[in-house]
């Protein structure tokens, strides 16, 4: 068991799955601990980070910190995604190590697996074959924090934990209709989708001026908003009277989508019960070789499903078109979690329960903020 009173240092705090990571460790009675907003700690850099660990010394630390995005913020931003993660995670790994930190969870990302990996996919699919294209930076980045923390642990004996979680969403998502991930970017333009259907302008406005796309004023005509509306793929088609919301690839692929606060229930669960030592017997077996442990619910859904769904859940009538000018990505990527069900963790909130939270999330909190 882990003191409740142990500092605990969580990097990325304010992101999606930090924000809930802290909110599970509140909720358990933790209290003791190192936080910094990126503004107050760049974690890409070393001595920063350096003197971070030499004041707070830390004893648990969650890794959490990550350049993340959707399939084409990966794509189109392939230099900052391999350098920015590779920097942050070298520097909290190595600082944990020279800093005795007990335990340490760095969470990766289930694109680690191959693009033909076998399904659903297990720990020791890793490096069977060659990676989706599209994310293969921040694939590569990731599968060096495995093996990162793989490598202390056996050189040096520490306790270095990584866990490969599956597509996430919930509150404190990313909304940006360029660069996040499929399910917040559904929700939002098909939101606006309805709200132009049913001529809500004031909506619109409120949105797009809150989280702007590009900066639309209060005030601004119509004409305006039409425009902006368009070079996102949300238009009104004047020839049929009715608004058209574009997806992208072709919504074939299956993906698996796992609630926020689920993820961090799993993490806080394996922080406090799973032990690399527990494996020092093994070392340089096979087993000792994957010791990630994938994080999801064992279950998929078509993105053309997806889309249904939160299109029934906003109430619009309108089309949905899939452009297949933009990618798909991996075709599958079903995590096979019996390891993580036999550390005795299993997810909470199936796919339709959490559309309809993210979407109560988004209306509150985005919308009305
Ligand atoms: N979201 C998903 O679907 C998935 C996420 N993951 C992994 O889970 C982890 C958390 O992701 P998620 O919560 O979604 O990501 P978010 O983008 O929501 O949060 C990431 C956090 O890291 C911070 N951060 C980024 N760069 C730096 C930096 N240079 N210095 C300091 N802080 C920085 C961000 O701060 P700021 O916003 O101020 O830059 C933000 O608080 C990541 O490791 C990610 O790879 C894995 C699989 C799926
Ligand atoms: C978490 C995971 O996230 C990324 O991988 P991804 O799963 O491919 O990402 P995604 O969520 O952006 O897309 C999933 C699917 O959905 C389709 N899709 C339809 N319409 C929209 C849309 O409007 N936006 C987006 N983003 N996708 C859309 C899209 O074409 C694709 O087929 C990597 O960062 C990867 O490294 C990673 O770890």
């Amino acid at each position: 068991m882990i003191d409740k009173s142990s500092k605990i240092y969580i990097a990325g705090h304010r992101g999606l799955v930090g924000s809930a990571i802290l909110k599970n460790l509140k909720n358990k009675g933790y209290s003791n601990f190192a936080l910094r907003t990126h503004g107050e700690l760049d974690l890409t850099n070393q001595t920063a980070v350096a003197d971070f660990f030499n004041q707070e010394k830390p004893e648990y630390v969650i890794l959490a910190a990550a350049k993340v995005g959707g399939i084409v913020a990966n794509n189109t931003y392939r230099a900052d995604f391999i350098y920015e993660n590779m920097m942050i995670q070298n520097n909290i790994i190595h600082q944990s190590y020279l800093n005795n930190v007990k335990k340490l969870v760095f969470l990766g990302s289930t694109c680690i697996y191959p693009k033909e990996a076998h399904q659903p996919m297990r720990e020791d699919e890793l490096l069977t074959s060659p990676l989706e294209y599209t994310n293969e930076p921040y694939a590569i980045a990731k599968i060096a924090g495995i093996k990162m923390c793989e490598s202390y642990n056996i050189q040096y004996g520490t306790n270095f934990l990584s866990i490969m979680p599956t597509n996430l969403y919930g509150p404190n998502d990313n909304f940006d209709l360029e660069k996040s991930h499929v399910l917040p970017a559904m929700i939002r333009k098909i939101h606006l989708g309805k709200s132009l259907q049913d001529g809500n302008w004031d909506t619109i406005r409120q949105d797009l001026n809150l989280r702007p796309i590009e900066k639309v004023a209060g005030n601004a005509p119509k004409e305006e908003i039409l425009a902006v509306l368009n070079k996102y793929g949300i238009s009104f088609k004047s020839e049929n009277n009715s608004v058209q919301v574009e997806l992208w690839g072709t919504g074939t692929p299956l993906r698996e989508f796992l609630w926020s606060e689920d993820m961090a229930d799993a993490t806080v669960h394996i922080m406090e019960t799973v032990n690399f030592s527990d494996l020092k017997n093994v070392i340089n077996s096979k087993e000792v070789r994957n010791t990630h442990i994938n994080i999801g619910t064992g279950k998929e859904i078509s993105i053309k499903e997806l889309a249904f769904l939160i299109k029934d859940k906003v109430g619009y009538s309108g089309e949905l078109w899939f452009n297949t000018e933009k990618p798909d990505g991996t075709l599958r990527k079903l995590t096979d979690v019996s390891k993580l069900n036999s550390l005795g963790w299993k997810h909470q909130i199936e796919i339709e329960d959490g559309i309809s939270l993210m979407y109560d999330w988004y209306k509150t909190y985005k919308l009305n903020n």
